[in-house]
């Protein structure tokens, strides 16, 4: 039988190409997370998103994701205010790029080749927390979904910050696999790992829009 649930389309193709997404990853089952990561970067991809401007990182479990995407979102306003791209006025969309010139060691008056680095100094426009609690046979699980989804929802609504709930809160191994389109049975399933990249867009640019009054 055909289902009513899923989410759908909105009216307008969001533009990703102005911003900068980091994904912050568990390590717990990484089968399903690999296959949930491929499908975010995706479709942040497919929207726009620059490479460049993706940034991915890993914790232990997804009881460290909030604790991270909270530092990144700080440090990366830390960033976007000390970058020295920005004193040189070499300042690329959601990147800037210097011209490193340290003296080689030893012949401080020599001047080496300059280097090329590329230093993104754009605060986070959106947040990932990707993670796959599998329920066990303790009150674990139902510990770390609660305190996760509740610190994941603070967090975004006091740093005004998308963060998308990319973590999956599955009772069965079958159900974890079947939400990254990695079911054992005929029916795939869909990866919703795509819905995450693609939620991180519409929030990313909506949430810029609207903080500048334009509705
Ligand atoms: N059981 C699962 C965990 N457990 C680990 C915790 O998230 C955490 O890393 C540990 O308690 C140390 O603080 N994590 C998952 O992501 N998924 C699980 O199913
Ligand atoms: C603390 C743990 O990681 C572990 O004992 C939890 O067990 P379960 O997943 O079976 O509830």
């Amino acid at each position: 039988m055909s289902t009513i649930k899923g989410l759908s389309k909105s009216n307008t193709e969001f533009d990703g190409s102005g911003l900068r997404v980091c994904i912050i990853h568990a390590r717990w089952n990484k089968t399903v997370i690999d296959a949930l990561v491929a499908g975010a970067v995706a479709k942040l991809k497919e929207r726009g998103v620059k490479e460049s401007n993706i940034v991915i990182d890993s914790v232990p479990g997804s009881f460290e994701l909030p604790l991270a995407c909270s530092k990144v979102i700080a440090g990366s306003h830390v960033q976007a205010g000390s970058s020295a791209g920005d004193l040189l006025g070499l300042t690329f969309g959601g990147s800037s790029t210097s011209l490193s010139s340290k003296p080689a060691p030893g012949s401080e008056t020599s001047v080496p080749p300059p280097t090329l680095v590329t230093m993104p100094n754009a605060p986070f426009d959106a947040v990932i927390a990707i993670g796959v609690l599998i329920k066990g046979s303790t009150m674990h699980f139902e510990y770390i979904c609660d305190s996760v989804s509740h610190a994941l929802m603070k967090l975004q609504v006091d740093t005004g910050v998308p963060v998308i709930f990319g973590v999956l809160t599955a009772l069965t191994d079958d159900q974890a696999l079947e939400r990254a389109g990695l079911g054992r049975g005929s029916d795939k399933g869909h990866n919703h790992g795509e819905d995450w990249g693609l939620a991180a867009v519409e929030m990313g640019s909506k949430c810029k829009q609207w903080i500048e009054g334009r509705f």
